[in-house]
């Protein structure tokens, strides 16, 4: 596929970005896609707003597994671009239009050009929550097409074009959302004495679990604790009887989390008991790590360098991707694709550098090719 058909598909993915489970314009706009390259060669099927496609290889030993993530972010775009974002409030701003993008131009190049092997290209939701891959990986129609190795990739702002970058080993962190609703008693902002203020208590509740992360954790296990939103109150002279809190942890190894967990339960017990209120605590969707096996980690240097695009050893990074669940499962591996944006992933900015698209497409397809060539 030409860079102009990547980029006139890119825009308007970006145009109708949905949040999980939504996604109902962008797998209609997909499929119709997917149905213009369809051969007795490739079979469809849907799972939820999610699409999975089959490609017969030409003497199939195996199937290979490339996933892509389709859901957009709960954020007011603020790029200026004129194919801007039609859906108030939400923004791809974190590459899945790009992602969707190289998976249709890497399924054309397969289905153009056969491998020798199987290969199912996974379309899935609800990335950025509540999370598809752990119940699409539970459905029958991705039991029945189960790759025997997997990859995917994701933007990286911060490399130039021409980049990739990934690890053996733990790449992306363990996950878990958080949500604190405290409950307390309003009243007239003249008469504290007589109120149980929630934006106080919340106040206090996010300045003390600051100190989880410094004082509970072994210094050499890396987590965080952030509360992104925070809302609280109606009007300037009244004393706020709620107050919601919500944010993210996220820790290098699995167990810290649990550890995490407990210490937050406890700091909310204190300020029920100092604040005298209520505080329920959901943790929402939790996401296992991206673990890359070593074996297809090395192939991917080797295969990228042969093919003169860049190849960087990457660190470990706090996101989360529930493609962690899909590698837990089965192996394979996650890396990153330079695409130059001043402004990062979930920025209202966020400005990826088109070009990067092609080099995408390459890196996939490339990778199809000499996993297949691979009889293991
Ligand atoms: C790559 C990326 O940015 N992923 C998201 C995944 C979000 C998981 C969940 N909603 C959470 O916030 O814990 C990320 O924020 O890292």
């Amino acid at each position: 596929m030409e860079l102009t058909s990547l980029r006139q598909i890119r825009r308007d993915l970006h145009q109708i970005p949905e949040l999980g489970f939504q996604e109902f314009k962008t797998q209609e706009y997909l499929l119709q896609k997917i149905n213009d390259l369809v051969t007795p060669k490739v079979t469809v099927k849907t799972w939820k707003t999610g699409i999975l496609v089959k490609v017969s290889g030409k003497n199939p030993r195996k199937t290979i597994g490339y996933r892509t993530d389709i859901d957009g972010l709960p954020i007011d775009e603020r790029t200026g671009f004129d194919y801007s974002s039609k859906h108030p409030g939400r923004m791809h701003a974190c590459g899945h239009d790009f992602h969707m993008t190289i998976a249709l131009g890497s399924l054309q190049a397969v289905i153009e050009h056969p491998i020798q092997d199987d290969v199912v290209f996974i379309f899935q939701p609800a990335e950025e929550g509540p999370g598809g891959a752990l119940p699409m990986i539970q459905s029958e129609v991705f039991t029945q097409w189960k790759p025997d190795c997997i990859f995917a990739l994701h933007i990286a702002p911060e490399y130039p074009v021409g980049v990739v970058a990934t690890k053996p080993g733990l790449l992306f962190a363990n996950t878990s959302e958080l949500f604190i609703d405290f409950k307390g008693k309003g009243g007239h902002a003249a008469y504290p004495h007589l109120t149980k203020d929630m934006a106080v208590a919340a106040g206090s509740f996010i300045s003390q679990i600051q100190e989880i992360v410094s004082r509970s954790l072994d210094p050499l296990d890396s987590a965080v604790v952030t509360i992104g939103k925070l809302t609280s109150g109606h009007v300037q002279n009244a004393i706020a009887e709620t107050a919601r809190l919500e944010g993210t942890i996220r820790t290098l190894k699995p167990e810290a989390i649990h550890t995490v967990k407990k210490r937050i339960e406890a700091i909310a017990k204190g300020i029920e008991i100092s604040f005298d209120c209520r505080i329920a605590i959901d943790y929402g969707s939790n996401y296992y790590q991206v673990y890359n096996d070593e074996k297809y980690v090395q192939l991917f240097e080797k295969v990228m360098k042969e093919s003169n695009i860049t190849f960087l050893k990457a660190k470990k990074a706090m996101t989360g991707e529930d493609f962690g669940f899909m590698l837990k499962d089965i192996p394979g591996f996650m890396f990153w694709l330079g695409v130059d944006s001043p402004y990062g992933l979930h920025n209202a900015q966020l400005n990826p550098k088109e070009d990067a698209l092609m080099i995408g497409v390459k890196s996939v397809v490339t990778v199809l090719q000499s996993l297949s060539s691979n009889p293991n």
